[in-house]
Parts: C-alpha cells; structure tokens; sequence
C-alpha cells in the first residue's frame, strides 16, 4: 500500500512528542521537523520520493559526513522471507509461535518441518529425558539455524519444585473409583502396591489436617483426608478420576488453597545443573517454573551476569497463586512472562484462568515484556487430526489479547499432529491478527511512562508516535535499528498494523526479539553511519524483489554518539521507494 496520492495529513499532528512526563534538565531538547525544504513545516499530501524526518534529540546533531558504506549485509531467514514474498507486509504473521519439543518431534527432519511451519522458540522441558537428549535436539536446531537459514530460538524450562506423583503403580494412568481409600506417602515401593501412591517430597504433608481435600491435577480426580499416619496420608476417594504420571497435587481447606510452595526451593540443585548446562550449551531463553517473588528471577539474573551468560532472557512463569499476588514485581523484573496455565489450573479455581490471563497479558504490555500464553491450546489434537472449536476460539482469544506468543505443549512433544496443530495456530492467530486490524480494534494503549532517564523517555515516545504514524499513514513495514532490541520492543508494545523489521547488530539481540509480537530480527553488520544502514537494507530488500516501487516504510533509528555525531539522537522518517 503505497502512500502515493493517499491521505491529506497534516504531518506536524502526528510528530508532536509528548514531554509532559519528561523531566526536562535539558532545555535544548526540541523536536525538529526536516521535510523537503529543511526547516519549513510539513503540510499537506506525502507522495511518492518525499521524505518527513522527525528528529528527537538534546540539540540538533551534526549529520556525520563519513558517509561509509555498510560493512556487510544481512540475510533474511528462510521463513520470514518465504512470508513475506508468498504474503506481502500485511500478511505477515505477529503472533509467535513456541513448540516444545518431546519424542514426537526431535529428529532433524521433524525439526526442520517445524522451523518451516513457523516456529520461533523451541522450547526444551527439562522434567523429562536426559541432558544429553535434550543436548542433541539444541545442537540439532542450531545447525538448522547455521546451515540452513532458519532462526529459530531455543528455550530451556526448568523442572522446578512443585508436589508430584512420583509412582502410582503403573506406566500410564490409574482408575481411582468413587470412595476408594489410598495411601500418600513420600517413601519408595517396589512393583506395584495397590492403593498406594509415592509423592516427590518427604514433607509434602506438612501442615495438611484431617478433612482437608486433596485435588488432581487441578480436578481430575479428588480424596478427602482421612488418617494421618506419621507423614503419610490416608485418603478417601470423593471424586473419581484418574492418576496420570506426575499427577500434581494441591491441598484445600474452606474453599482455599492450602499454600504450601514456599517451604520449596524455586531453583533445586537439579535446575541449577540444568542452567549451567543450558549457559554452555547457548540457550536463548530460560523459563523459570514455579516462580513465587522477584527476587528469585533477580538472583537467577544476577547470576547469568556473573556467568558472562547476561544475553540469556529469563522468562518468569506464572503458575502459582503466589505469583499472582506478586505479579507487578515478577514482570518488572523478569526479561518475560510464560502463563503457564497448566499449573496455574492446579492453584486457582479453573474459571479464573481467561480473566488472570487478561490481566497478565495487560500487566506485560504496561511493562513492555513479551508474555507467552501456553498449555491446552490444541490439547485435542495430541490425539485428534482436527481442534475442538473451543480451542480455536482460546487462541483467537489470546491473539485478540495480544499476547506475544503461544505455546504448544504435549501437541508437538508427544502428539500425533504436532505440525498440523502448528498449521491451526498459524492460521487461527493470523486471522484474528487480520480481523482486529479490520475492525481497527487497536486504540493506542493508555500508556505508563516507563522511561527513567530522558534519553529512555524519548525513545519511548518517539516509539508510540512512530507507531501512530505507521498506522495513519498505512506505511507497509516499520523498519528500526537497534543494538538491545528496546527500540524494537516498544514499537511492539504499540501493536502498530505494519509489521517491524528489526536490523540489529547483536545475535542475542536477534534471537530475544523472536519472541515478541510482530517482529521479525534481522541481523546485519550496522555502522555508525545510519542513513548508510537504511539504504543498504533497503537495497537489500528492493534486489531480492521484495519491495516495489510506492512501497513506502517508516523507519526508526537511535543514532549513539560517536566523534561525527557527537549527540545521540532518535529519527523517525516516512519513505517512499523508488
Ligand atoms: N523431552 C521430552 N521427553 C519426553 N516427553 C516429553 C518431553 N517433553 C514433553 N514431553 C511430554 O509432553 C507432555 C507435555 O509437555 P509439557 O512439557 O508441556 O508438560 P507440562 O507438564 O505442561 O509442563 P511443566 O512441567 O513445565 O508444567 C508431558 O506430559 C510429557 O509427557
Ligand atoms: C507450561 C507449564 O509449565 C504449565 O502450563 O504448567
Ligand atoms: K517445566
Ligand atoms: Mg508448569
């Protein structure tokens, strides 16, 4: 869509940058307006070789007049290229997609399917199968990535502390009938003792009384405490269900969870094994399962920097009543939040979860951090080729929510379909992306002010204008330069209707951004010369014959100082291709 012959605007509206909040020591900062005569407003058509320049900064920046030429050039990755040529800028997908991987799906060839279907993050549960399974599948995704042109992001999750079925007297699941009595004990057995079931922990009954009520996995079956007997438990059946391997168990008293994770560390000595591994291994991601405060992400990121490991992105799962209650302090200081509402199904009551996860996924965007809706999306299609119309409608949910990403569990790792399950969430995201543009659903969030510093607060600001911008002028892609990925991340945050090209110099860059909503990473040798690094990606762009003549871009760009441009400062231009 090109904005050639397009709408009157009246450009000066859109470039006003809000100050309000902006604590203003400098008394230089300004917004200065470049149009086609330098100095003179702006008003009237945008048409085609016209370009608007909007420049923020503490005073007007010397151009640099090294006008170097870009050192290298980027390469698209496979998949975003193939979209982008078969589905042209608007039709680019947003949403991203994480699968875990399992049994199902660990071969090359399965992986390589997957990458090509549209996975972003793979994501490796370190509850199941041995480091050296899950060694093998990350040098696998890699040499995908390397040899094959795909940019895929690996994820570790850790196991975690929570009360589990350890042994329930069979390989797969168990019949508990109504008011049968079973024992719960933390101590080993041999073979198969009936009625009796072995939990993970010794002191997994602490502080559990007579009457209490035992749940299942969140409801799939439930006992009432009958006898406690040293620290094991006697319990009649209430409700009857079924025993699945590593069945979860949660105590209730009056209607309310009996808490009980603080007595449990969030980091075991397993999961600190498993991060080490992950650090040598070059993982992208770690998700951190049963995080109850802040200061357990805070010391997990500590850590990493002490590992010299700071690029891996911590991701805070949310599955704990507790963690609700901390949820402000956890998001601030995570990199991420995954909503793990497996789990979470286990701590508070089910019909709670679309509303907890409403608020996270708004917490997350207030806060600016990529948040991942996962567990039970497609759970029908571990076994069925097709979703249930309940499922698709939980995904349209979530995307209409504007969660970053969505996860597939047991769907690719264990079930029969996992690509299929993949192709449903593709195409039920991408139409409900398209559908909410349609319905132009998208108001400009009532945004917090996150910036700190004056130079972070601009470049908030001049991300939410620019996005206002993109989306009133119809530009075709919103292309930014950036070494941290922030820039990139706030254009996100504003959930503009272009896609965002994000070049960056840094691979951890790259591979961080894989997971936030609309962006696809590119990564490119940047020089200090900006406009040198638009028009060698642009022209990167044009001779693959991906863009065309009239396609215009809005590109956004954070100039750091260096001995030519001495002040650093942000741009924003409109520009049309010839
Ligand atoms: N690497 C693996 N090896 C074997 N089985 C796996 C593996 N990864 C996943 N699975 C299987 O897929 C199912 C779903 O996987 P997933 O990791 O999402 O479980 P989950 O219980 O939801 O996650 P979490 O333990 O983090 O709460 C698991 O129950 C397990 O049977
Ligand atoms: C993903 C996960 O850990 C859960 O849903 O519990
Ligand atoms: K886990
Ligand atoms: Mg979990």
């Amino acid at each position: 869509m090109a904005v050639s012959g397009g709408p009157s605007v009246t450009m000066s509206r859109h470039f006003v940058v809000d100050t309000q909040n902006v604590n203003l020591e400098n008394p230089i900062f300004g917004v200065r307006i470049v149009g086609p005569s330098s100095g003179r407003k702006l008003k009237g058509k945008v048409g085609t070789g016209v370009r608007a320049v909007v420049q923020v900064g503490f005073e007007e920046s010397k151009r640099s007049r090294n006008l170097k030429g870009l050192e290298g050039t980027f390469k698209f990755d496979v998949v975003s290229e193939r979209e982008l040529r078969e589905k042209g800028f608007l039709g680019m997908t947003k949403t991203k997609l994480v699968c875990t991987i399992g049994p199902a799906c660990c071969s090359s060839e399965d992986l390589e399917k997957l990458a090509l279907g549209g996975m972003n993050v793979a994501r490796l549960n370190m509850c199941h199968n041995t480091r050296e399974w899950h060694r093998d599948v990350i040098r696998k995704i890699k040499r995908l990535n390397e040899e094959n042109g795909f940019c895929v992001s690996v994820m570790i999750d850790t196991e975690g502390s929570q009360i589990h079925v350890v042994d329930h007297g069979a390989p797969s699941s168990v019949k508990i009938e109504e008011g049968s009595v079973w024992l719960f004990t933390a101590e080993k057995f041999d073979g198969s003792r009936p009625f009796t079931v072995q939990a993970n922990y010794e002191g997994f009954s602490e502080g559990i009384k007579v009457g209490d009520e035992l749940v299942i996995d969140g409801g799939m079956a439930c006992f009432e405490v009958i006898e406690k007997i040293g620290s094991d438990l006697r319990c009649k059946c209430t409700d009857p269900g079924l025993f699945l391997p590593r069945a979860k168990l949660s105590f209730w008293r009056d209607g309310k969870l009996v808490e009980r994770n603080n007595e449990l560390p969030t980091l075991s000595t397993k999961d600190w094994a498993d991060i080490e591994f992950g650090i040598s291994e070059g993982v992208d991601f770690i998700a951190m399962s049963f995080v109850n405060d802040a200061d357990s992400v805070g010391h997990l990121k500590n850590y990493l920097s002490t590992k010299s490991a700071k690029s891996i992105r911590v991701l805070a799962k949310i599955e704990s009543l507790e963690s609700l209650q901390k949820l402000e302090e956890i998001v601030e200081t995570s990199d991420g939040i995954m909503i793990a509402r497996g789990d979470l199904g286990v701590e508070i009551p089910l019909e709670q979860i679309p509303a907890v996860q409403e608020e996270i996924i708004y917490v997350c965007r207030q806060l600016n951090k990529p948040v991942i809706v996962a567990s039970q999306l497609l759970e029908s299609m571990v076994e069925y080729p097709t979703p249930t119309r309940a499922e698709v409608a939980d995904i349209s949910e979530a995307v209409r929510q504007y969660a970053d990403a969505l996860m597939l569990s047991g769907e690719s790792a264990i079930g029969l379909h996992g690509l299929k399950a993949l192709a449903v969430l593709q195409m039920a995201s991408s139409r409900m992306e398209s559908w909410s543009r349609e319905e132009s659903q998208q108001q400009l969030l009532k945004q917090r002010q996150l910036g700190v510093s004056l130079p972070d607060c601009i470049a908030e600001q001049i991300c939410n204008s620019a996005v206002e911008i993109a989306n009133n002028l119809a530009v075709d892609a919103i292309f930014v330069y950036t070494k941290h990925g922030h820039m990139a991340s706030f254009l996100s945050r504003n959930r503009p209707n272009p896609p965002i090209f994000a070049f960056t110099g840094e691979e951890s860059t790259q591979m961080a951004l894989n997971l936030q909503w609309g962006v696809t990473p590119l990564l490119v040798d940047l020089t200090d010369n900006m406009e040198a690094n638009i028009s060698a990606t642009v022209d990167v762009i044009k001779s693959k014959g991906l863009m065309k003549k009239g396609d215009s871009v809005l590109v956004v760009s954070d100039v750091i100082p260096t001995r030519d441009t001495p002040m650093a400062f942000q741009a924003i231009q409109v520009k049309t291709i010839h």
